[in-house]
């Protein structure tokens, strides 16, 4: 059987799934694309030969053809949109953030739990990127001893023009709190968020440097950079009682000349994480159709808000905060 897609809002990020869903996944096929810019769904699903274009959300999730749904809309619109596919009983998988704060993300919580059945997916892709796969794979082997800390580093060339400091918490680092839960096996008990000098590039406070604790007492640190002109990258470095483990070169252009080694790095996300997205897409089809679900879950979503709205608030004073969350519903155990 071919799980029938739909897509709402084809951007950056929709028009990327909806190749990826046109080109590189078996098991579904995509019939109705959305986007508030009717222009734009048509351009998307000319180009990836799906059925139907609207500017209606609604009219994608309630389409008797679309099994699942996969929403890639501004960050504001998450929550909603995956309310009304949990209530048409559709599968989901929503874009990173689940919402803005962590009190509008509850409200996604709360309408899977009276549901009864998981149906949401968060995009938190890394936790499908093969190179945080190995990091964990090899953490959880025990080989390195226990995990004490782990660097990351998180730069983007440029900033969307929506972009602020909060925007950069939510948007940005809410990768590095799902991975760095991932990875460790743990939960982050507070943040601290320490400004940087500004760059004369920036519009906000850019670069950060963000501390977590776990619940493990490890600490993790995030520098936080979105406009740092030169590319796109993410670093990881995993500090263990006998060893270090991080992932490799990011792109796979090696350049020897003029006395110089280089390699090339991506323009943004996309490239970067190719085979994160693929291998995320293609899993949820399969958690569709063997009824398992697979990554990031709404609850993982609310933790992530949660922490981010602690992290919003250090940014604030500077002042560590400590992070606080719901009981976690059986649904989720
Ligand atoms: N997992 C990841 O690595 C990434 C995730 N994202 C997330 O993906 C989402 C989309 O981001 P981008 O594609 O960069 O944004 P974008 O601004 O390029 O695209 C958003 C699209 O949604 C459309 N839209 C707005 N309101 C809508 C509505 N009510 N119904 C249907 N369409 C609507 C807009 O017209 C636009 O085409 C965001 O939530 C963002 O946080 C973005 C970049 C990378
Ligand atoms: O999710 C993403 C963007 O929204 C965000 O703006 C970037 O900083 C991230 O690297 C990217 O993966």
């Amino acid at each position: 059987m071919s799980i029938g897609v739909g897509i709402i809002g084809t951007g950056i990020m929709g028009a990327d799934h909806a190749r990826i869903f046109a080109g590189q996944i078996a098991g579904a096929h995509l019939v109705a694309i959305s986007d508030a810019d009717e222009a734009r769904a048509g351009a998307v699903a000319r180009e990836t030969g799906a059925a139907r274009a609207t500017s209606d959300a609604l009219a994608v999730i309630n389409d008797p053809a679309v099994d699942a749904v996969l929403i890639a809309s501004p960050d504001a619109t998450h929550a909603d949109f995956a309310i009304a596919c949990i209530k048409a009983g559709k599968p989901v998988l929503c874009e990173k953030p689940l919402a803005p704060t962590a009190a509008e993300g509850l409200r996604v919580i709360e309408a899977e739990v009276a549901a009864g059945r998981r149906l949401v997916q968060l995009g938190y892709m890394r936790r499908f990127d093969p190179g945080y796969v190995e990091m964990k794979g090899l953490l959880d082997s025990g080989r390195y001893g226990e995990a004490l800390a782990f660097h990351c580093v998180h730069r983007n060339a440029s900033a969307p023009a929506h972009f602020d400091s909060a925007a950069a918490i939510v948007s940005s680092c809410g990768h590095e709190v799902d991975v760095s839960r991932f990875v460790l096996s743990a939960e982050l008990a507070s943040v601290q968020v320490l400004k940087a000098k500004r760059s004369r590039h920036a519009t906000f406070d850019d670069p950060m440097l963000v501390v977590f604790e776990t619940d493990k007492g490890q600490l993790v640190d995030v520098e936080l950079f979105i406009n740092a002109q030169y590319g796109y990258d993410v670093k990881g470095e995993l500090v263990c009682e006998t060893g270090t483990i991080s992932f490799g070169p990011t792109l796979n252009t090696d350049i020897r000349a003029n006395g110089v080694h280089a390699t090339s790095l991506a323009p943004d996300w996309r490239p970067r994480f190719a085979a994160a997205y693929r291998i995320q897409n293609q899993a949820w089809i399969r958690s569709i159709a063997s009824g398992v679900p697979v990554g990031s879950s709404a609850w993982d979503g609310y933790v992530a808000t949660t922490v981010t709205d602690a992290g919003v608030k250090s940014l604030k004073t500077g002042e560590t905060v400590a992070i606080g969350y719901e009981k976690r519903p059986g649904l989720y155990s």
